[in-house]
């Protein structure tokens, strides 16, 4: 143990020294706690975000399992694998096939199945904006047009982080509002994105409970 703690703070001091002229490189901010996740032998992510849905099957309370995304940040330079050279990790120019787990996705279909919940569940693509704000009418059917399904402002990172240093992942997200497609349509109310995931909390939950009992090798049957 007192190794593996060494090597974590060896880890920070040499990632946290990254930085260019004019800003730190995501790097540091994303990848760090990812690498320390591995370095306590991790093995398999779950993430889950709040979007607002795109699609216009989808409904309010959805909850939307992740097959892939598109991440508007990593497309401008802003790739939470930049500044990257330790190859203890992974390669520096990797191909990231299945960032999203097809076995897992498997298993949390059964387990929708079982919790009777195949109604309000979907499967599709996930596109990370940058935020804090809101996007426009305009960005939400620019995001449609590009085949994503719903939008959120988070896991794309942290996702390409730790398929690239082997580490299976699945996501989850829980659509909380339907995007404005239409600009007579009300914006984006960040309440009603809270009062969404007080009400879904408890199937999101049991959903992600009943499939981390159910993963390879883990001794959780009691919780
Ligand atoms: O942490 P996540 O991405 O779930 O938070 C979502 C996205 C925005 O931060 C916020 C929008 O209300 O919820
Ligand atoms: N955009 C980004 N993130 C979100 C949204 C949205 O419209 N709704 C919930 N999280």
């Amino acid at each position: 143990m007192h190794r593996l703690i060494n090597s974590i703070s060896l880890h920070f001091k040499k990632v946290s020294s990254f930085s260019v002229k004019d800003k730190p490189l995501p790097f540091p901010q994303v990848a760090m706690p990812v690498h320390v996740f591995k370095m306590l032998g991790v093995e398999t992510l779950f993430v889950t975000n709040a979007a607002g849905g795109l699609n216009s099957s989808y409904t309010i309370g959805d909850i939307m399992i992740v097959k892939d995304h598109i991440s508007m940040p990593g497309l401008t330079t802003d790739n939470p694998l930049t500044g990257f050279t330790n190859e203890r990790f992974g390669e520096q120019l990797p191909a990231l096939p299945e960032l999203y787990d097809s076995g897992l996705r498997e298993l949390a279909w059964s387990v929708v199945g079982e919790l009777g919940l195949q109604k309000m569940v979907r499967e599709g693509t996930l596109v990370q904006v940058g935020g804090p704000s809101f996007d426009t009418v305009s960005v939400f059917n620019m995001l449609r047009r590009l085949g994503a399904d719903c939008v959120g402002m988070s896991s794309a990172p942290e996702v390409t982080v730790a398929r690239h240093c082997g580490i299976r992942v699945f996501g989850l997200s829980l659509v909380t509002d339907m995007a404005p497609m239409e600009s007579d349509l009300p914006p984006t109310n960040h309440q009603e994105i809270l009062q969404t995931a007080e009400v879904r909390a408890r199937d999101v939950q049991k959903l992600v409970c009943e499939m981390i009992k159910r993963l390879p090798n883990n001794n959780t049957s009691s919780t």
